[in-house]
């Protein structure tokens, strides 16, 4: 009963602001884009410059926890540079709570591209994005983060090209999981994956490759379900790649090392006849 009430409660108190609503006389809501695990994330005009934006705001039935989150989320936007991932425009703190104004990346999660819009990627097509993909992943590296949650519905599809958000989970090179992120979401991860080091991002990286591979694979009638090596026809250079993803084979310590075996792999497709 309890438990129940609590819900209910949590649904009420975080019910989504209305479109046309203002936040901090400024941000004009447009629509509700995402409820996460601790933010709302809102389509909105910034009044000052006529420019779309996205807003994210802690839930109100997570009070402090969620705050905290988006400040280090907020951090973690400001280090980084890439024309491919979103600037953090803002950070808004007033006495009703705080929130993060970042640029609106618009366009398709690869998640809608795969599953809704039932796009398919050739094993060609797949190395050619995850070279791209790998650019933004290697600038988190390379400024001292691990993003920990490169995921399909984290990947927008803009003008033929991937976009890395949701910095919510992201940690720094060598920094302890804080016990916040444990009872949130932590531990829900495999073992490959806890760990705060590049290997762990690549596991990842391995399971977006995936997800793209079976995007054109199609089952035989009465073919019994097996495992990704038995049902992807790839080639063996591919294949090899995401068995070190995965780490059936010595590990990746940098991404570079990826980056380097999956150009061999496209040189090597682009000599097949
Ligand atoms: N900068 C952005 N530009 C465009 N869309 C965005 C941007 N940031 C987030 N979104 C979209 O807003 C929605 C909510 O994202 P958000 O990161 O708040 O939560 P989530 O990823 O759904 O959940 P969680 O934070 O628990 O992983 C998602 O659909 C995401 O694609």
């Amino acid at each position: 009963m309890f438990a129940w009430l609590r819900n209910v409660y949590q649904s009420w108190i975080d019910y989504p602001k209305q479109p046309g609503d203002l936040l901090s006389e400024r941000y004009r809501i447009f629509s509700l884009l995402g409820m996460g695990s601790y933010g709302l994330t809102y389509l909105c005009r910034d009044e000052h410059s006529g420019q779309e934006v996205a807003v994210k705001l802690p839930r109100p039935s997570k009070r402090a926890k969620a705050a905290q989150l988006l400040r280090r989320e907020g951090d973690i936007m400001c280090r980084m540079d890439h024309p491919c991932i979103p600037k953090l425009l803002e950070r808004v703190e007033h006495p009703n709570g705080m929130f993060l104004v970042m640029e609106y990346i618009s366009g398709r999660t690869l998640e809608e591209l795969i599953f809704e819009e039932e796009r398919t990627f050739t094993e060609r097509e797949c190395i050619v994005y995850m070279l791209e993909l790998m650019e933004r992943v290697l600038h988190v590296h390379d400024r001292g983060y691990m993003h920990r949650d490169i995921r399909i519905p984290n990947v927008i599809h803009r003008e033929g090209k991937p976009y890395l958000i949701d910095f919510g989970l992201a940690l720094a090179v060598g920094e302890r999981q804080e016990d916040i992120f444990a009872e949130a979401m932590l531990d829900k991860r495999a073992p490959e994956r806890q760990d705060v080091a590049v290997y762990s991002d690549l596991y990842d990286v391995g399971h977006l490759m995936l997800f793209m591979l079976y995007s054109s694979y199609e089952p035989q009638p009465d073919q019994p379900p097996g495992s990704w090596q038995e049902e992807l026809e790839l080639s063996p250079p591919v294949r090899r790649v995401l068995e070190r993803l995965f780490q059936l084979r010595p590990r990746y310590e940098h991404g570079r090392q990826f980056v380097l075996e999956l150009e061999e792999a496209l040189l090597q497709l682009k000599d097949q006849p």
